[in-house]
Protein backbone atom coordinates (compact mmCIF):
# COMPACT_ATOMS: atom_id res chain seq x y z
CA UNK A 1 0.00 0.00 0.00
CA UNK A 2 1.58 3.41 -0.90
CA UNK A 3 1.76 5.99 1.56
CA UNK A 4 -1.36 8.19 1.36
CA UNK A 5 -2.36 11.20 3.39
CA UNK A 6 -6.40 10.64 3.80
CA UNK A 7 -8.60 13.71 4.46
CA UNK A 8 -11.70 12.94 5.54
CA UNK A 9 -14.49 15.67 5.35
CA UNK A 10 -17.00 15.03 8.32
CA UNK A 11 -15.18 13.29 10.34
CA UNK A 12 -17.19 14.29 13.17
CA UNK A 13 -20.33 12.32 11.83
CA UNK A 14 -22.19 9.55 11.68
CA UNK A 15 -21.09 7.42 8.86
CA UNK A 16 -17.89 7.88 10.14
CA UNK A 17 -18.05 6.66 13.93
CA UNK A 18 -19.85 3.37 13.14
CA UNK A 19 -18.23 2.48 9.91
CA UNK A 20 -15.07 4.21 8.38
CA UNK A 21 -12.91 4.09 11.91
CA UNK A 22 -13.80 0.62 12.07
CA UNK A 23 -13.07 0.05 8.60
CA UNK A 24 -9.64 1.91 9.00
CA UNK A 25 -8.79 0.19 11.94
CA UNK A 26 -9.61 -3.09 10.53
CA UNK A 27 -6.99 -2.25 7.65
CA UNK A 28 -4.48 -1.34 9.68
CA UNK A 29 -4.69 -4.45 12.32
CA UNK A 30 -4.50 -6.70 8.65
CA UNK A 31 -1.30 -5.05 7.76
CA UNK A 32 -3.52 -3.04 4.69
CA UNK A 33 -2.26 0.29 5.12
CA UNK A 34 1.01 1.68 4.45
CA UNK A 35 3.47 2.53 8.10
CA UNK A 36 3.39 6.19 6.34
CA UNK A 37 -0.56 6.86 6.68
CA UNK A 38 -1.95 9.78 8.30
CA UNK A 39 -5.64 10.74 8.52
CA UNK A 40 -6.55 14.48 8.82
CA UNK A 41 -10.21 15.07 10.23
CA UNK A 42 -12.59 18.03 9.60
CA UNK A 43 -15.61 19.09 10.95
CA UNK A 44 -17.11 22.50 12.09
CA UNK A 45 -16.38 21.51 15.88
CA UNK A 46 -14.03 22.69 17.84
CA UNK A 47 -12.16 19.67 18.64
CA UNK A 48 -8.52 19.13 19.48
CA UNK A 49 -6.51 16.12 18.24
CA UNK A 50 -6.22 14.64 21.26
CA UNK A 51 -10.21 14.94 21.53
CA UNK A 52 -10.71 13.70 18.33
CA UNK A 53 -8.43 10.55 18.51
CA UNK A 54 -10.55 10.14 21.97
CA UNK A 55 -13.37 9.62 19.98
CA UNK A 56 -12.10 7.40 16.85
CA UNK A 57 -10.83 5.57 20.33
CA UNK A 58 -14.52 5.23 21.24
CA UNK A 59 -15.82 4.55 17.65
CA UNK A 60 -13.63 1.29 17.61
CA UNK A 61 -14.65 0.41 21.24
CA UNK A 62 -18.65 0.61 20.01
CA UNK A 63 -18.57 -0.46 16.44
CA UNK A 64 -15.54 -2.81 15.59
CA UNK A 65 -15.96 -6.07 14.53
CA UNK A 66 -12.65 -6.78 16.25
CA UNK A 67 -12.05 -6.98 20.04
CA UNK A 68 -11.23 -3.07 20.71
CA UNK A 69 -9.02 -4.18 23.61
CA UNK A 70 -5.45 -4.33 22.45
CA UNK A 71 -4.54 -1.08 23.73
CA UNK A 72 -1.11 -0.76 22.20
CA UNK A 73 -2.54 -1.37 18.68
CA UNK A 74 -5.19 1.32 19.30
CA UNK A 75 -2.50 3.59 20.26
CA UNK A 76 -0.86 3.29 17.50
CA UNK A 77 -4.04 3.43 15.36
CA UNK A 78 -5.53 6.47 16.03
CA UNK A 79 -1.44 8.21 16.65
CA UNK A 80 -2.34 8.85 13.03
CA UNK A 81 -5.06 10.77 13.13
CA UNK A 82 -5.09 14.85 13.30
CA UNK A 83 -8.35 17.35 13.03
CA UNK A 84 -8.72 20.32 11.47
CA UNK A 85 -11.65 22.32 12.23
CA UNK A 86 -13.18 23.67 8.93
CA UNK A 87 -16.27 25.31 7.52
CA UNK A 88 -16.70 23.38 4.16
CA UNK A 89 -18.38 26.50 2.71
CA UNK A 90 -15.06 28.97 3.23
CA UNK A 91 -12.54 28.89 0.72
CA UNK A 92 -10.36 30.51 3.16
CA UNK A 93 -10.31 26.85 5.20
CA UNK A 94 -9.27 25.46 2.22
CA UNK A 95 -6.47 27.14 2.09
CA UNK A 96 -5.39 26.41 5.87
CA UNK A 97 -6.49 22.75 5.39
CA UNK A 98 -3.62 22.62 2.58
CA UNK A 99 -0.80 24.02 4.99
CA UNK A 100 -1.73 21.09 7.63
CA UNK A 101 -1.62 18.71 4.73
CA UNK A 102 2.10 20.00 3.90
CA UNK A 103 3.04 20.25 6.98
CA UNK A 104 1.87 16.51 7.78
CA UNK A 105 3.51 14.96 3.89
CA UNK A 106 6.49 17.16 5.54
CA UNK A 107 6.79 15.34 8.77
CA UNK A 108 6.05 11.96 7.22
CA UNK A 109 8.34 12.13 4.37
CA UNK A 110 4.84 11.22 2.37
CA UNK A 111 4.59 11.37 -1.40
CA UNK A 112 1.49 13.88 -1.50
CA UNK A 113 -0.78 10.75 -2.53
CA UNK A 114 -4.41 12.29 -1.16
CA UNK A 115 -7.13 10.72 -0.60
CA UNK A 116 -10.54 13.09 -0.19
CA UNK A 117 -12.87 11.36 1.09
CA UNK A 118 -16.40 13.41 1.22
CA UNK A 119 -18.40 11.99 4.52
CA UNK A 120 -20.55 14.78 4.66
CA UNK A 121 -24.26 15.79 3.34
CA UNK A 122 -24.42 16.09 -0.76
CA UNK A 123 -25.45 19.81 -0.90
CA UNK A 124 -21.54 19.72 -0.23
CA UNK A 125 -20.22 17.59 -2.95
CA UNK A 126 -19.65 19.55 -6.18
CA UNK A 127 -18.43 23.03 -3.45
CA UNK A 128 -15.79 20.73 -2.08
CA UNK A 129 -14.77 19.12 -5.03
CA UNK A 130 -13.88 22.88 -7.04
CA UNK A 131 -12.74 23.81 -3.81
CA UNK A 132 -9.82 21.28 -3.43
CA UNK A 133 -9.04 22.31 -6.55
CA UNK A 134 -9.24 25.71 -6.29
CA UNK A 135 -7.15 25.60 -2.95
CA UNK A 136 -3.98 23.86 -4.77
CA UNK A 137 -5.17 20.62 -2.24
CA UNK A 138 -5.46 18.72 -5.92
CA UNK A 139 -2.27 19.35 -6.76
CA UNK A 140 0.44 17.35 -5.20
CA UNK A 141 3.28 15.25 -6.67
CA UNK A 142 1.50 12.13 -5.44
CA UNK A 143 -1.82 11.21 -7.33
CA UNK A 144 -5.19 12.18 -5.91
CA UNK A 145 -8.66 10.54 -4.77
CA UNK A 146 -11.97 11.34 -4.13
CA UNK A 147 -14.57 9.00 -2.38
CA UNK A 148 -17.66 10.17 -2.66
CA UNK A 149 -20.55 8.81 -0.51
CA UNK A 150 -24.28 8.92 -1.74
CA UNK A 151 -26.63 9.92 -2.27
CA UNK A 152 -25.16 10.59 -5.99
CA UNK A 153 -28.62 13.04 -7.37
CA UNK A 154 -31.65 13.53 -6.36
CA UNK A 155 -32.65 12.46 -10.08
CA UNK A 156 -31.08 12.48 -13.53
CA UNK A 157 -31.26 16.21 -13.61
CA UNK A 158 -29.30 16.85 -10.32
CA UNK A 159 -26.63 13.55 -11.36
CA UNK A 160 -25.50 15.12 -14.38
CA UNK A 161 -24.72 18.46 -12.91
CA UNK A 162 -23.26 17.12 -9.71
CA UNK A 163 -21.24 15.06 -12.28
CA UNK A 164 -20.17 17.77 -14.12
CA UNK A 165 -19.04 19.68 -11.11
CA UNK A 166 -17.45 16.73 -9.89
CA UNK A 167 -15.58 16.13 -13.76
CA UNK A 168 -14.11 20.03 -13.15
CA UNK A 169 -11.70 18.97 -10.29
CA UNK A 170 -11.17 14.93 -10.39
CA UNK A 171 -11.02 12.35 -13.78
CA UNK A 172 -13.66 10.23 -13.61
CA UNK A 173 -10.59 7.68 -12.91
CA UNK A 174 -9.88 9.35 -9.87
CA UNK A 175 -13.79 9.09 -8.39
CA UNK A 176 -14.73 6.54 -6.27
CA UNK A 177 -18.73 6.48 -5.97
CA UNK A 178 -19.45 4.37 -2.90
CA UNK A 179 -22.14 1.73 -3.02
CA UNK A 180 -21.58 -0.36 -0.14
CA UNK A 181 -23.78 -3.06 -0.91
CA UNK A 182 -20.63 -4.02 -3.82
CA UNK A 183 -18.59 -4.30 -0.69
CA UNK A 184 -20.43 -6.44 0.22
CA UNK A 185 -18.46 -9.86 0.26
CA UNK A 186 -21.12 -12.34 -0.80
CA UNK A 187 -21.72 -9.51 -3.63
CA UNK A 188 -17.81 -9.47 -4.36
CA UNK A 189 -18.00 -13.55 -4.38
CA UNK A 190 -20.82 -13.35 -7.04
CA UNK A 191 -18.44 -12.79 -10.03
CA UNK A 192 -15.64 -15.84 -9.41
CA UNK A 193 -19.32 -18.51 -8.46
CA UNK A 194 -19.98 -17.63 -12.17
CA UNK A 195 -16.64 -17.04 -14.13
CA UNK A 196 -15.55 -20.77 -12.13
CA UNK A 197 -18.28 -22.85 -12.25
CA UNK A 198 -18.73 -24.02 -15.63
CA UNK A 199 -21.78 -25.91 -14.66
CA UNK A 200 -23.27 -22.55 -13.61
CA UNK A 201 -21.96 -20.86 -16.41
CA UNK A 202 -24.24 -22.87 -18.68
CA UNK A 203 -27.39 -22.11 -16.80
CA UNK A 204 -27.35 -18.71 -16.78
CA UNK A 205 -29.53 -17.90 -19.38
CA UNK A 206 -32.94 -17.81 -19.98
CA UNK A 207 -32.75 -21.43 -21.79
CA UNK A 208 -33.03 -22.70 -17.83
CA UNK A 209 -33.84 -19.51 -16.17
CA UNK A 210 -37.51 -18.64 -15.19
CA UNK A 211 -37.62 -15.59 -13.07
CA UNK A 212 -35.45 -14.11 -10.77
CA UNK A 213 -36.22 -12.24 -7.57
CA UNK A 214 -34.04 -9.90 -5.72
CA UNK A 215 -35.56 -8.70 -2.35
CA UNK A 216 -33.70 -6.41 0.09
CA UNK A 217 -36.00 -6.08 3.56
CA UNK A 218 -35.15 -4.11 6.07
CA UNK A 219 -37.30 -4.09 9.89
CA UNK A 220 -35.92 -0.85 10.95
CA UNK A 221 -37.78 2.54 10.07
CA UNK A 222 -36.51 5.67 9.13
CA UNK A 223 -34.74 5.85 12.37
CA UNK A 224 -32.51 9.09 12.58
CA UNK A 225 -32.95 10.07 9.22
CA UNK A 226 -36.74 11.24 8.69
CA UNK A 227 -35.45 14.67 7.16
CA UNK A 228 -33.78 12.89 4.81
CA UNK A 229 -35.42 9.80 3.64
CA UNK A 230 -38.95 11.53 3.53
CA UNK A 231 -38.11 13.41 0.25
CA UNK A 232 -36.21 10.07 -0.85
CA UNK A 233 -37.97 7.06 -0.50
CA UNK A 234 -36.70 3.48 -0.95
CA UNK A 235 -36.74 4.29 -4.80
CA UNK A 236 -33.91 6.61 -4.22
CA UNK A 237 -32.69 5.29 -1.04
CA UNK A 238 -32.34 2.03 -2.16
CA UNK A 239 -33.64 1.12 -5.47
CA UNK A 240 -31.96 3.41 -7.62
CA UNK A 241 -28.38 2.12 -6.27
CA UNK A 242 -28.08 -0.66 -4.12
CA UNK A 243 -30.55 -2.63 -6.01
CA UNK A 244 -29.79 -1.75 -9.61
CA UNK A 245 -25.95 -2.76 -9.05
CA UNK A 246 -27.17 -5.99 -7.96
CA UNK A 247 -28.98 -6.32 -10.82
CA UNK A 248 -25.71 -5.10 -13.01
CA UNK A 249 -23.84 -7.56 -10.76
CA UNK A 250 -26.01 -10.54 -11.51
CA UNK A 251 -26.75 -9.83 -15.14
CA UNK A 252 -23.13 -9.14 -16.54
CA UNK A 253 -23.00 -12.79 -16.80
CA UNK A 254 -19.84 -14.09 -15.92
CA UNK A 255 -18.57 -11.33 -18.08
CA UNK A 256 -19.73 -11.79 -21.34
CA UNK A 257 -20.96 -8.22 -20.93
CA UNK A 258 -20.68 -5.51 -18.99
CA UNK A 259 -22.54 -3.92 -16.34
CA UNK A 260 -22.99 -0.73 -18.25
CA UNK A 261 -24.69 -3.04 -21.15
CA UNK A 262 -26.59 -4.90 -18.57
CA UNK A 263 -28.50 -1.19 -17.48
CA UNK A 264 -28.35 -0.13 -21.17
CA UNK A 265 -30.51 -3.23 -22.02
CA UNK A 266 -32.96 -3.33 -19.24
CA UNK A 267 -36.36 -2.25 -21.34
CA UNK A 268 -37.73 0.89 -20.28
CA UNK A 269 -40.76 2.04 -18.26
CA UNK A 270 -42.68 4.56 -19.87
CA UNK A 271 -44.71 7.17 -16.93
CA UNK A 272 -47.69 6.40 -18.10
CA UNK A 273 -47.04 2.32 -17.83
CA UNK A 274 -45.07 2.05 -14.53
CA UNK A 275 -48.60 1.45 -12.93
CA UNK A 276 -48.31 -2.04 -14.53
CA UNK A 277 -45.00 -2.90 -13.52
CA UNK A 278 -44.16 -1.13 -10.18
CA UNK A 279 -45.99 -1.33 -6.67
CA UNK A 280 -45.59 1.68 -4.11
CA UNK A 281 -46.19 1.15 -0.55
CA UNK A 282 -45.89 3.01 2.55
CA UNK A 283 -45.92 1.06 5.71
CA UNK A 284 -48.94 1.42 8.77
CA UNK A 285 -48.65 0.40 12.65
CA UNK A 286 -48.07 -3.11 12.85
CA UNK A 287 -45.31 -5.00 15.18
CA UNK A 288 -41.87 -6.57 14.53
CA UNK A 289 -40.43 -9.62 16.39
CA UNK A 290 -43.26 -9.10 18.99
CA UNK A 291 -43.11 -5.39 19.60
CA UNK A 292 -45.18 -2.59 18.61
CA UNK A 293 -44.12 -0.27 15.71
CA UNK A 294 -45.33 2.37 14.74
CA UNK A 295 -46.64 3.94 11.14
CA UNK A 296 -44.48 5.56 9.20
CA UNK A 297 -46.52 8.74 9.11
CA UNK A 298 -46.69 8.70 12.86
CA UNK A 299 -42.51 8.83 12.81
CA UNK A 300 -40.71 11.42 14.52
CA UNK A 301 -40.11 13.62 11.50
CA UNK A 302 -42.24 12.78 8.84
CA UNK A 303 -44.74 14.89 7.30
CA UNK A 304 -48.20 13.51 9.02
CA UNK A 305 -49.88 13.44 5.31
CA UNK A 306 -46.33 11.97 3.68
CA UNK A 307 -47.17 9.82 0.41
CA UNK A 308 -43.60 8.74 0.65
CA UNK A 309 -42.86 5.21 -0.39
CA UNK A 310 -40.93 3.24 1.96
CA UNK A 311 -41.85 -0.06 0.21
CA UNK A 312 -40.69 -0.56 -4.15
CA UNK A 313 -41.40 -3.67 -6.15
CA UNK A 314 -40.50 -3.48 -9.64
CA UNK A 315 -40.93 -6.48 -12.76
CA UNK A 316 -38.71 -5.56 -15.36
CA UNK A 317 -36.41 -7.28 -18.53
CA UNK A 318 -33.44 -7.38 -19.74
CA UNK A 319 -33.68 -7.29 -23.15
CA UNK A 320 -30.14 -9.36 -24.20
CA UNK A 321 -29.78 -12.78 -25.52
CA UNK A 322 -29.27 -14.03 -22.28
CA UNK A 323 -32.04 -12.88 -20.39
CA UNK A 324 -34.29 -11.84 -22.71
CA UNK A 325 -37.89 -13.09 -21.60
CA UNK A 326 -37.04 -13.68 -18.13
CA UNK A 327 -38.51 -11.62 -15.30
CA UNK A 328 -36.72 -10.30 -12.29
CA UNK A 329 -38.85 -8.87 -9.52
CA UNK A 330 -36.60 -6.62 -7.23
CA UNK A 331 -38.37 -5.74 -4.13
CA UNK A 332 -36.81 -3.58 -0.88
CA UNK A 333 -38.59 -1.93 1.79
CA UNK A 334 -38.34 -0.51 5.51
CA UNK A 335 -40.26 -2.09 9.06
CA UNK A 336 -40.62 -5.62 7.30
CA UNK A 337 -41.01 -9.22 8.50
CA UNK A 338 -36.83 -10.16 8.50
CA UNK A 339 -33.97 -7.76 7.28
CA UNK A 340 -32.58 -9.93 4.11
CA UNK A 341 -31.19 -9.02 1.17
CA UNK A 342 -30.79 -12.46 -1.31
CA UNK A 343 -31.39 -13.55 -4.99
CA UNK A 344 -33.48 -16.35 -5.38
CA UNK A 345 -33.29 -17.89 -9.25
CA UNK A 346 -35.89 -19.93 -10.08
CA UNK A 347 -35.01 -22.44 -12.88
CA UNK A 348 -37.68 -23.83 -15.46
CA UNK A 349 -39.48 -27.36 -14.91
CA UNK A 350 -39.65 -28.51 -18.78
CA UNK A 351 -41.60 -31.58 -17.29
CA UNK A 352 -43.82 -30.44 -15.17
CA UNK A 353 -46.83 -31.68 -16.79
CA UNK A 354 -46.02 -35.25 -16.80
CA UNK A 355 -45.70 -35.86 -13.05
CA UNK A 356 -48.11 -37.71 -11.25
CA UNK A 357 -49.44 -35.58 -8.03
CA UNK A 358 -47.28 -38.46 -6.18
CA UNK A 359 -44.43 -37.26 -8.26
CA UNK A 360 -44.66 -33.64 -8.87
CA UNK A 361 -41.48 -31.62 -7.80
CA UNK A 362 -41.00 -27.85 -6.97
CA UNK A 363 -38.74 -25.60 -9.52
CA UNK A 364 -34.92 -25.69 -8.90
CA UNK A 365 -33.99 -22.72 -7.07
CA UNK A 366 -30.20 -21.31 -6.37
CA UNK A 367 -30.48 -18.74 -3.55
CA UNK A 368 -27.37 -16.21 -3.08
CA UNK A 369 -27.78 -15.01 0.84
CA UNK A 370 -25.96 -11.77 0.89
CA UNK A 371 -26.82 -10.33 4.40
CA UNK A 372 -27.37 -10.88 7.34
CA UNK A 373 -25.69 -14.37 6.54
CA UNK A 374 -23.58 -15.35 3.38
CA UNK A 375 -24.67 -18.26 1.53
CA UNK A 376 -25.36 -20.60 -1.66
CA UNK A 377 -27.74 -22.84 -1.67
CA UNK A 378 -29.52 -25.31 -4.41
CA UNK A 379 -32.80 -26.12 -3.70
CA UNK A 380 -33.50 -29.84 -5.07
CA UNK A 381 -35.93 -32.11 -5.34
CA UNK A 382 -35.12 -35.78 -3.54
CA UNK A 383 -37.37 -38.74 -2.99
CA UNK A 384 -38.55 -38.49 0.49
CA UNK A 385 -38.14 -41.96 2.00
CA UNK A 386 -39.96 -41.79 5.64
CA UNK A 387 -42.54 -39.88 3.87
CA UNK A 388 -44.58 -42.51 1.79
CA UNK A 389 -41.68 -41.70 -0.70
CA UNK A 390 -43.36 -38.79 -1.91
CA UNK A 391 -40.87 -36.26 -3.83
CA UNK A 392 -39.35 -32.84 -1.30
CA UNK A 393 -37.54 -30.33 -2.23
CA UNK A 394 -34.20 -30.29 -0.04
CA UNK A 395 -31.56 -27.58 0.72
CA UNK A 396 -28.15 -27.81 -0.75
CA UNK A 397 -26.23 -25.20 1.64
CA UNK A 398 -23.03 -23.89 1.34
CA UNK A 399 -22.65 -21.61 3.90
CA UNK A 400 -19.50 -19.46 4.40
CA UNK A 401 -17.51 -19.05 7.53
CA UNK A 402 -17.96 -15.09 8.01
CA UNK A 403 -15.98 -14.76 11.02
CA UNK A 404 -12.89 -12.88 9.95
CA UNK A 405 -14.22 -11.78 6.40
CA UNK A 406 -13.35 -7.93 6.18
CA UNK A 407 -16.87 -5.82 6.06
CA UNK A 408 -18.03 -3.63 2.66
CA UNK A 409 -16.48 -0.32 4.42
CA UNK A 410 -13.06 -2.32 4.51
CA UNK A 411 -13.12 -3.91 0.93
CA UNK A 412 -13.60 -0.46 -0.65
CA UNK A 413 -11.50 1.80 1.37
CA UNK A 414 -8.80 -0.81 0.28
CA UNK A 415 -9.66 -0.86 -3.26
CA UNK A 416 -9.91 2.86 -3.14
CA UNK A 417 -6.63 3.51 -1.91
CA UNK A 418 -5.13 0.72 -4.33
CA UNK A 419 -6.86 2.59 -7.44
CA UNK A 420 -9.07 -0.41 -8.20
CA UNK A 421 -12.30 0.60 -9.29
CA UNK A 422 -13.99 -2.62 -10.06
CA UNK A 423 -16.25 -2.23 -6.49
CA UNK A 424 -17.55 0.83 -7.28
CA UNK A 425 -20.56 2.58 -9.04
CA UNK A 426 -19.67 4.24 -12.44
CA UNK A 427 -20.92 7.70 -13.63
CA UNK A 428 -21.99 5.70 -16.70
CA UNK A 429 -24.09 2.82 -14.75
CA UNK A 430 -25.12 5.59 -12.23
CA UNK A 431 -26.28 8.40 -15.30
CA UNK A 432 -28.00 4.72 -16.78
CA UNK A 433 -30.03 3.92 -13.33
CA UNK A 434 -31.14 7.31 -12.87
CA UNK A 435 -32.37 7.25 -16.45
CA UNK A 436 -34.34 4.26 -16.02
CA UNK A 437 -35.49 5.42 -12.62
CA UNK A 438 -36.59 8.44 -13.56
CA UNK A 439 -40.05 7.79 -15.24
CA UNK A 440 -41.16 6.04 -11.65
CA UNK A 441 -39.93 9.04 -9.93
CA UNK A 442 -42.29 11.19 -12.04
CA UNK A 443 -45.09 8.43 -11.87
CA UNK A 444 -44.79 8.42 -8.45
CA UNK A 445 -44.44 12.54 -8.27
CA UNK A 446 -47.95 12.81 -10.78
CA UNK A 447 -49.67 10.47 -8.31
CA UNK A 448 -50.07 7.73 -11.10
CA UNK A 449 -49.36 4.99 -9.33
CA UNK A 450 -51.78 4.02 -6.34
CA UNK A 451 -49.60 4.09 -2.71
CA UNK A 452 -50.78 0.59 -1.09
CA UNK A 453 -50.13 0.04 2.51
CA UNK A 454 -48.65 -2.65 4.48
CA UNK A 455 -48.49 -3.36 8.24
CA UNK A 456 -45.24 -3.14 9.89
CA UNK A 457 -43.58 -6.61 9.97
CA UNK A 458 -45.37 -8.06 6.88
CA UNK A 459 -43.79 -8.35 3.67
CA UNK A 460 -45.37 -5.05 2.13
CA UNK A 461 -48.05 -4.80 0.55
CA UNK A 462 -50.68 -7.46 -1.26
CA UNK A 463 -49.92 -5.82 -4.98
CA UNK A 464 -46.82 -7.17 -4.62
CA UNK A 465 -47.63 -10.63 -4.84
CA UNK A 466 -50.32 -9.81 -7.31
CA UNK A 467 -47.66 -8.29 -9.13
CA UNK A 468 -45.82 -11.47 -9.64
CA UNK A 469 -49.19 -13.45 -9.37
CA UNK A 470 -49.65 -12.01 -12.63
CA UNK A 471 -47.40 -13.90 -14.47
CA UNK A 472 -48.31 -17.14 -12.42
CA UNK A 473 -44.81 -16.64 -9.70
CA UNK A 474 -44.74 -15.79 -6.32
CA UNK A 475 -42.19 -14.71 -3.96
CA UNK A 476 -39.93 -17.67 -2.49
CA UNK A 477 -39.91 -17.76 1.16
CA UNK A 478 -42.30 -15.82 2.35
CA UNK A 479 -45.65 -15.39 0.79
CA UNK A 480 -48.20 -17.72 -0.04
CA UNK A 481 -49.01 -18.44 -4.15
CA UNK A 482 -51.80 -15.81 -5.01
CA UNK A 483 -53.85 -18.76 -7.26
CA UNK A 484 -54.80 -16.54 -10.64
CA UNK A 485 -58.28 -17.34 -9.76
CA UNK A 486 -58.38 -15.13 -6.96
CA UNK A 487 -56.63 -12.53 -8.43
CA UNK A 488 -57.88 -8.98 -7.89
CA UNK A 489 -56.83 -6.33 -9.52
CA UNK A 490 -53.47 -4.42 -7.80
CA UNK A 491 -55.14 -0.64 -7.96
CA UNK A 492 -58.15 -2.05 -5.95
CA UNK A 493 -55.79 -2.32 -3.10
CA UNK A 494 -54.58 1.12 -2.90
N1 LIG B 1 -24.88 7.45 8.34
C1 LIG B 1 -25.08 6.47 7.49
O1 LIG B 1 -25.41 5.34 7.85
C2 LIG B 1 -24.92 6.69 6.04
C3 LIG B 1 -24.55 7.93 5.54
N2 LIG B 1 -24.34 8.08 4.20
C4 LIG B 1 -23.92 9.38 3.65
O2 LIG B 1 -22.73 9.78 4.29
C5 LIG B 1 -22.68 11.19 4.39
C6 LIG B 1 -22.49 11.57 5.86
O3 LIG B 1 -23.58 11.08 6.59
P1 LIG B 1 -23.62 11.09 8.18
O4 LIG B 1 -22.29 10.85 8.77
O5 LIG B 1 -24.74 10.19 8.56
O6 LIG B 1 -24.07 12.59 8.49
P2 LIG B 1 -23.94 13.39 9.87
O7 LIG B 1 -25.00 14.43 9.82
O8 LIG B 1 -23.86 12.50 11.03
O9 LIG B 1 -22.53 14.09 9.73
C7 LIG B 1 -22.32 15.15 8.85
C8 LIG B 1 -20.87 15.59 8.93
O10 LIG B 1 -20.71 16.69 8.06
C9 LIG B 1 -20.06 17.74 8.77
N3 LIG B 1 -20.51 19.02 8.27
C10 LIG B 1 -21.77 19.45 8.09
N4 LIG B 1 -21.78 20.70 7.62
C11 LIG B 1 -20.49 21.07 7.48
C12 LIG B 1 -19.84 22.24 7.03
N5 LIG B 1 -20.51 23.32 6.60
N6 LIG B 1 -18.50 22.26 7.03
C13 LIG B 1 -17.79 21.21 7.47
N7 LIG B 1 -18.34 20.05 7.88
C14 LIG B 1 -19.68 20.00 7.89
C15 LIG B 1 -20.46 17.52 10.21
O11 LIG B 1 -19.48 18.05 11.05
P3 LIG B 1 -19.76 19.23 12.11
O12 LIG B 1 -21.13 19.05 12.61
O13 LIG B 1 -18.68 19.05 13.12
O14 LIG B 1 -19.57 20.46 11.29
C16 LIG B 1 -20.44 15.99 10.30
O15 LIG B 1 -19.13 15.54 10.52
C17 LIG B 1 -23.99 11.69 3.77
O16 LIG B 1 -23.76 11.97 2.42
C18 LIG B 1 -24.92 10.49 3.90
O17 LIG B 1 -25.91 10.52 2.92
C19 LIG B 1 -24.47 7.04 3.32
C20 LIG B 1 -24.86 5.80 3.75
C21 LIG B 1 -25.15 5.52 5.13
O1 LIG C 1 -27.79 2.81 1.95
C1 LIG C 1 -28.62 2.41 2.74
O2 LIG C 1 -28.56 1.14 3.15
C2 LIG C 1 -29.17 0.73 4.37
C3 LIG C 1 -29.28 -0.79 4.32
O3 LIG C 1 -28.00 -1.32 4.25
P1 LIG C 1 -27.71 -2.81 4.76
O4 LIG C 1 -26.26 -2.98 4.52
O5 LIG C 1 -28.09 -2.83 6.22
O6 LIG C 1 -28.58 -3.72 3.97
C4 LIG C 1 -30.53 1.36 4.56
O7 LIG C 1 -31.01 1.09 5.85
C5 LIG C 1 -30.44 2.85 4.37
O8 LIG C 1 -31.73 3.42 4.45
C6 LIG C 1 -29.81 3.19 3.04
O9 LIG C 1 -29.54 4.58 2.99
Amino acid sequence: MEATTFVLFGATGDLAKRKIYPALYNLFLDHKLSKSFTIIGLGRREWSDEAFQAQVEQSLHTFSRRSADDSASIKAFIKAFRYSVMDVERIEDYHKLLQVVEQREQELHLPGNRMFYLSVGPEFFGKIAASIQESGLGSAKGWKRLIIEKPFGHDLKSAQELNQELGKAFKEEEIFRIDHYLGKPMVQKLDVLEQSNPALQDIWTNQYIANVQITASETVGVEERAGYYDHVGAIRDMFQNHMLQLLMTLGKNDGRISKRQVMESVEPLLKENVVNDVVRGQYTAGSIQGKPAAGYKDEPGIDPCSTNDTFVAVRLRIDDVFWRDIPIYIRTGKRMKEKSTRIVIEFKQPFKRSYSAQERTAPNLLIFEISPNEGVTLQINHKDLPNKGVTSTIPVDLHFNQSGEPEAYENLIYDALQGDPTFFAHWDEVELAWKWVQPILEAFEEDLVPLHHYPAGTYGPDASDLLLAEDGNHWWFDSKPVPLAQRIPREAYA
